[in-house]
């Protein structure tokens, strides 16, 4: 779906309609990526916020950070609405974004939902990224530093296929994802 890539990735599988899967195996070299994730983890605003889930109101189980070009229409979810802030903001964040982009000069992405598990306590339940507001995530790269691989989500993937992660007891270490979009709110 995607032509373009610098590295050929890893592993391919095409999802059918429209959605596909790209895994590129140590994307990023392990010194650079360990780096990356200690500045993430220190530099960054991270907010655990309130849900409103159903009705009910709910901690998240994760933190989260939000960074977008100005000017997007309105990012929320499960009644919240993230601080927008700007990639100017957090120096680590441009640097990762640019490896992604060229990597893959064909993916558009114009935000950034960052997600921190603090150990296996924290999770995510099963959901897709269907926000109708907005509606397009054309393309969700989804780079996991603690394992140093990039998993990219290309196309529908995000929207039209549940995704989670569960509760690991025995993980005592962070994890920080982080899922670019492009969105826009032309309907699809
Ligand atoms: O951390 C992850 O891999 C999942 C995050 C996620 O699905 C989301 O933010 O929509
Ligand atoms: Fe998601």
């Amino acid at each position: 779906m995607f032509a373009g890539f610098t590295v050929p990735p890893t592993k391919q599988f095409d999802l059918g309609n429209g959605s596909d899967l790209l895994y590129f195996e140590n994307f990023l070299e392990r010194k650079e990526a360990s780096g990356y994730l200690e500045s993430l983890n220190n530099e960054l605003p991270w907010i655990r916020p309130t849900l409103s889930v159903y009705g009910q109101k709910c901690e998240q189980p994760r933190e989260t950070c939000y960074v977008a070009d100005e000017g997007l229409p309105t990012y929320k979810y499960s009644g919240y609405q993230p601080i927008v802030y700007k990639w100017e903001d957090f120096p680590v964040l441009k640097i990762i974004a640019n490896a992604v982009h060229s990597a893959l000069p064909a993916a558009k992405f114009n935000s950034v939902l960052l997600n921190r598990y603090t150990n296996g306590n924290d999770y995510a339940a099963w959901h897709a990224d269907d926000e109708k507001v907005h509606r397009v995530l054309l393309t969700c790269l989804k780079l996991i530093l603690h394992a140093n691989h990039k998993v990219q989500r290309g196309s529908y993937t995000q929207r039209d296929w549940e995704h989670s992660v569960p509760k690991r007891k025995r993980v005592n270490g962070l994890r920080i994802n982080l899922t670019f979009r492009y969105i826009t709110s032309e309907q699809r």
